[in-house]
C-alpha cells in the first residue's frame, strides 16, 4: 500500500536559476525504508523538507497517508502532516532526562505520555536508561532517543536525515543493524538522507538516486548496483570498469581478449562493457582467454585490487584474493563473469 507519493515535484529555491528538485515523483510503500542519495547539492534534504512541510514546491503535489499534503499552494502545515523527525545532530534537549525529551513532544495528543515514552525507550533498548541525560549517553545511544522521540506519536513517515553520519566506523555497523530493526519492528515507513553508498545499501529496501535535482533511478540496492541505468548510477555505487569490444558471433573482442558471450549476436558496431572489479574472476592457469599486465597491486586486508593493462595501454582495475603475491609485469589471467553491454 503506498503511505507517500511525490508527483511531479519541482523546488526552486530564490536567487537560484536551477532547480534544486526538478520533476520527481515517487511512491512509498507502507512499512518500507527508502533512501535518498546523490552527491553533494543533489537535492536530497530538499526533497526531505519538502516532505516534512518545511519548504514548499514550485509544482507538483505530495500526499501523505491518502491526503494531499501539498498542491497549488495549498498546504498542510509541518506541524499537523504526522511526519517524524530525526535530525543529523539528533536536536535533543540538553537539559531533559531521557524520559521529558521522548514525552515533549507526546502531551495533550495521547492519553499516557509517560507510559508511551517508556515502552519506546524500551523498544529501542534504552529502559535502563529513562532518568540519564543525553550527555551521559554515547552517540548511537543518542541516535536512538532521537528515534524513539521521533516514533512514540506513531508518524505515518519517519525522516532521517544523515542518520550515520555522527558514528565512527566500527559503531556504525553495528547501529545501521540496530536502527533498522527497531524500524522494521515498529512497521513504520521510513526516509533516509544520505550520502554514504554503503548506509543506502546495507539499510534500504530500496534507493533513490538524485543528480542535480533529477531522480535518475529508484530500485532496489541489487537492481541499482547491479544494472544501473546509466554511468551516473553505476559509478555512484563505486567505479566500473569500461571497456570497448567488437562483436562476434560468439562474443567480443577487446584489447584483453575474448569474452564469449551470446548477446554479441544483438550488436554490430563497436560496444562498451562494463564490469565492476568484483565481477572479475582471476585465474591460476594460463588457459583463459584474457589477461593483461600487471601494473599495480593494493592491498586491502580482506582483497587486493589489481590494476592491469593490455597492449595498447587501456588499464582495468580487477579484485583478487589478498594472500596471493603478484609481481609487477607479470600477466594476470582472468575471467569476467558478469558484464553490461552498452550500445556506444
Ligand atoms: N536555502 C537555500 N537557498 C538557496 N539555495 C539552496 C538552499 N538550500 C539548498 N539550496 C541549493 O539547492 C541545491 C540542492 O541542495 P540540497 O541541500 O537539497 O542538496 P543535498 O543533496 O542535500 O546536499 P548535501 O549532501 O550537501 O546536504 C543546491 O544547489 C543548493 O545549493
Amino acid at each position: 500500500m503506498t503511505i507517500l507519493e511525490l508527483h511531479r515535484v519541482h523546488k526552486k529555491y530564490l536567487q537560484t536559476d536551477q532547480f534544486a528538485v526538478n520533476d520527481v515523483s515517487f511512491q512509498v510503500d507502507k512499512g518500507e525504508i527508502l533512501s535518498l542519495v546523490g552527491e553533494s547539492g543533489s537535492g536530497k534534504t530538499t526533497l526531505l523538507r519538502l516532505i516534512a512541510g518545511l519548504e514548499h514546491p514550485d509544482s507538483g503535489y505530495i500526499s501523505l497517508a491518502g491526503q494531499k499534503i501539498v498542491e497549488g499552494k495549498k498546504s498542510v502545515p509541518a506541524n499537523k502532516r504526522n511526519v517524524g523527525m530525526v535530525f543529523q545532530d539528533y536536536a535533543l534537549f540538553p537539559h531533559l532526562t531521557l524520559l521529558d525529551n521522548v514525552k515533549f513532544g507526546l502531551k495533550g495528543k495521547v492519553s499516557d505520555p509517560d507510559k508511551l515514552a517508556k515502552d519506546t525507550l524500551s523498544l529501542v533498548g534504552l529502559s535502563e536508561n529513562f532518568s540519564k541525560y543525553p550527555h551521559q549517553l554515547s552517540g548511537g545511544q543518542q541516535q536512538r532517543v532521537a528515534l524513539a522521540r521521533a516514533i512514540a506519536p506513531s508518524p505515518s513517515i519517519l525522516l532521517m536525515d544523515e542518520p550515520f553520519s555522527n558514528l565512527d566506523t566500527i559503531l556504525k555497523d553495528q547501529v545501521r543493524e540496530e536502527i533498522r530493526q527497531i524500524i522494521k519492528n515498529t512497521g513504520v515507513t521510513a526516509i533516509f538522507v544520505t550520502h554514504d553508498t554503503r548506509d543506502a545499501l546495507s539499510t534500504s529496501d530500496r534507493i533513490a538516486i538524485l543528480h542535480k535535482g533529477y531522480l535518475q533511478q529508484i530500485d532496489t540496492p541489487r537492481n541499482l548496483y547491479e544494472f544501473p541505468v546509466n554511468g551516473y548510477v553505476a559509478n555512484f555505487f563505486g567505479r566500473r570498469n569500461e571497456l570497448l569490444a567488437t562483436p562476434t558471433k560468439e562474443g567480443f573482442y577487446s584489447g584483453f581478449g575474448f569474452i564469449p558471450d551470446e548477446r554479441s549476436r544483438l550488436f554490430y558496431s563497436q560496444v562498451r562493457l562494463c564490469f565492476r572489479p568484483e565481477n572479475v574472476r582471476v585465474e591460476k592457469t594460463d588457459q583463459q582467454s584474457m589477461c593483461g599486465k600487471l601494473l599495480k597491486s593494493t592491498y586491502f586486508g580482506d582483497h587486493q585490487l589489481l590494476k592491469i593493462q593490455d597492449e595498447e595501454g587501456k588499464t582495468i582495475k580487477v579484485r583478487a584474493n589478498a594472500h596471493t603475491i603478484f609481481e609487477r609485469d607479470a600477466l594476470i589471467f582472468f575471467t569476467v563473469k558478469q558484464f553490461q553491454v552498452e550500445e556506444i
